[in-house]
């Protein structure tokens, strides 16, 4: 790439947490931000060349899989190169001078009014509008100034755009976690990269997906996350996008792929790319 400056299209707004997670991931370099309101805005940019990388939420520890995000990628034909993770802490935000007692509409991403779902079962009254990213929401309440409206975002996103918090830690679970993917056009291996995702699908038939997995026990390859996701124009088929833990440099990791692509009736590696928890401990 040169020393043409980073292109990277992240999900939301200042203040969002996909925000926080392209921090983690290229905080350290000098970047052009393309900020996108949609997932799909994300993945398509990078398809199209606007940017080098997307980042974009893909799996939470309370509520799973964010479905719509392993179909772009898949729709799209991206690859993963990295995967972050960020802690999640949601609180109730209003503007200066408000009171729970004011609100009756309240703007989020679904994914947050998800999250906190057990806070709204007591809060019938107030109607929960979807909105784009939590930081889009807490923007919105910003700058129409409402007293009865509030969002659902961070406190970094409250005071980012100057609300206050009406309510803390409203999430139905403390330990709330969400994985991001970072996206490329192709795929990049780093020298750490010791985590494969891949899509297959397999035959109608039973035991079909048994002896696939059968591959990754025999091999040894721990397998992190497993998602079905329809496939688009046949009725109860699936494409299994797969996590597992692995380098497609080790040519007994490669071999155990062999098998199972000869097993498949679809098959595609997304990316091989260093896992959080490595990071982590590193
Ligand atoms: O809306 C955001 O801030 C996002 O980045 C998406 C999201 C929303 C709620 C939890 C985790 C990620």
């Amino acid at each position: 790439m040169g020393n043409k400056k980073l292109r990277v299209a992240c999900y939301g707004a200042r203040g969002a947490y996909t925000y926080e997670a392209m921090e983690k991931q290229f905080g350290n370099r000098e970047k052009e931000v393309i900020f996108c309101p949609l997932f799909e805005d994300v993945v398509k940019a990078v398809r199209e060349g606007q940017a080098d990388y997307g980042v974009v939420p893909m799996e939470n520890s309370s509520t799973g899989g964010i479905t719509e995000v392993y179909d772009l990628i898949q729709h799209y034909d991206c690859a993963i190169v990295g995967e972050q993770m960020v802690k999640i802490e949601h609180v109730l935000l209003g503007v200066p001078g408000a009171t729970l007692d004011d609100i009756d509409t309240v703007y989020s991403h679904p994914q947050g009014f998800a999250q906190c779902r057990e806070f709204f079962m007591e809060k019938r009254n107030w109607k929960q509008q979807p909105y784009f990213s939590t930081a889009q929401s807490a923007e919105k309440v910003a700058r129409e100034g409402k007293k009865n409206q509030a969002a659902v975002a961070s406190r970094t996103a409250g005071r980012l755009y100057g609300l206050q918090v009406l309510k803390d830690a409203i999430a139905f679970n403390s330990s709330n976690y969400t994985r991001f993917f970072i996206i490329g056009p192709a795929m990049e291996i780093a020298d750490d990269a010791d985590k494969i995702t891949l899509v297959l699908s397999v035959r109608h038939e039973s035991g079909a997906l048994y002896h696939v997995l059968g591959y990754f026990f025999y091999g040894g390859m721990n397998m992190t996350h497993l998602e079905s996701r329809p496939i688009k124009g046949k009725p109860f088929e699936y494409f299994f996008h797969i996590d597992v833990m692995g380098k497609l440099r080790n040519p007994a990791n490669a071999q155990t792929l062999r098998g199972i692509e000869s097993m498949s009736t679809y098959f595609k590696i997304l990316g091989n790319y260093p896992s959080y928890t490595h990071k982590e401990e590193s």
